[in-house]
This record gives structure tokens, C-alpha cells and sequence, in this order.
């Protein structure tokens, strides 16, 4: 089986949904985020803080390109799909699916969160701006997309299960 990657805003559920589909298919599950800390060995936050956007987005896109793919699930980060370079290799390597949600979802996931650098101060308005920016992006990388706003993570998994049979 070709890898099945999930792309995706941040709290759209791509690191719940990937873990789940991982336990349902009995497949492993890498998670580009969870390999960009093992390999520094400091938290999103402190990367950004310490090293800035651009380092961080280095170290993605080599976490993206050397994680196994072949019968695997990988889970990206919100802002994988901002690199061209990583948008060209997703589409070439794997299915990719985009979950979706609304700001109002995505907001009351994240509110009580502090592991996002990118949402600090005034969440809404950072959601609903960055949201402007990748939407376009997100669905020109996914040939899958799922909406997720108000659905249970059986119900989603049901759902990508179904359309990656159609
Ligand atoms: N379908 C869902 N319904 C309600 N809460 C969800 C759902 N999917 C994920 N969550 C919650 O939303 C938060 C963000 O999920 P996460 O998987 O980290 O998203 P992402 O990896 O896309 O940023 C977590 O607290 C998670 O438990
Ligand atoms: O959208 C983004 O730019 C980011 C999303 C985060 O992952 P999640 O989408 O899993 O929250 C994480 O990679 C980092 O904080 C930057
Ligand atoms: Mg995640």
C-alpha cells in the first residue's frame, strides 16, 4: 500500500485521526512533528523560539522526505503544505488526504492549547488569517477531503475509509 498522508489546518485532527487510522489498520504511524522533537530534543515551541520559523520548516521538509512511507501512515504538520518542494513530493509519494474544520471547531480544539507557536495571542484572528493564506493550498495537495467539524474520529476514519475505496 502506497503511504497515506494527512495534511491539514492545525486542529483539524490529523495527529488523532492518523494514531486512530494506525490502531484500526495495525499500520504504523509517523508523525513529522513527533520526529522533529525526538531529533532536537526540545518542544515546537522552544525550535521556534530558539532557531525561528525557517529552521523549523527546514527541518520538515527532511523529516517529510526520510520517513518510511510504504505501508505507513504519516501525519504532517498544519504548515507542511507551504513549501512547493513539499506540496510536489506529497503528491508524488502517497494518497493525500485533507482534513477539514470550522474556524469556530478549530478554535474551541486549540483554545486551551499552548503547543502551537503560531497561534499565540489573539487565536482567532491568527486562525482565520493563516486559514486565507493555506486553504487554496491544502486543497491543490489533497485528492481526498474530509470534513471533520461536529464528527466523531470513528466517524471520520469510517468516512476516509470509505473514499479511499472510490
Ligand atoms: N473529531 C474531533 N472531535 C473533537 N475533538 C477532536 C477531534 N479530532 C481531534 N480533536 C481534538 O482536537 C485537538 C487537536 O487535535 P490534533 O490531532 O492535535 O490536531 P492536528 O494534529 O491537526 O493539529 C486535540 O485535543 C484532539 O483531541
Ligand atoms: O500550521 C503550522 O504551521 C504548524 C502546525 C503544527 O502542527 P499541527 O498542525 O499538528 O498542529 C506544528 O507543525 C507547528 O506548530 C506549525
Ligand atoms: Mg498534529
Amino acid at each position: 500500500m502506497q503511504g497515506i498522508f494527512l495534511v491539514g489546518f492545525m486542529g483539524t485532527g490529523k495527529t488523532t485521526i492518523g494514531t486512530a487510522l494506525g490502531e484500526r489498520w495495525g499500520l504504523p504511524v509517523y508523525d513529522t512533528d513527533e520526529e522533529i522533537i525526538k531529533k532536537e530534543g526540545i518542544s515546537i515551541n522552544e525550535i521556534f523560539k530558539r532557531n525561528g520559523e525557517d529552521y523549523f520548516r527546514k527541518l520538515e521538509t527532511q523529516i517529510l522526505k526520510n520517513v518510511p512511507v510504504k505501508n505507513c501512515i504519516i501525519t504532517t504538520g498544519g504548515g507542511v503544505i507551504l513549501k512547493k518542494e513539499n506540496r510536489e513530493y506529497l503528491k508524488s509519494i502517497g494518497k493525500v488526504i485533507m482534513l477539514n474544520a470550522s474556524v469556530e471547531e478549530i478554535l474551541k480544539r486549540v483554545e486551551t492549547d499552548h503547543t502551537r507557536p503560531l497561534l499565540v495571542g489573539d487565536k482567532r484572528e491568527k486562525i482565520v488569517n493563516l486559514y486565507k493564506d493555506r486553504f487554496e493550498l491544502y486543497i491543490e495537495t489533497a485528492s481526498i477531503i474530509i470534513e471533520t467539524t461536529g464528527k466523531t474520529v470513528n466517524q471520520i476514519c469510517e468516512e476516509i475509509e470509505q473514499g479511499l475505496l472510490n
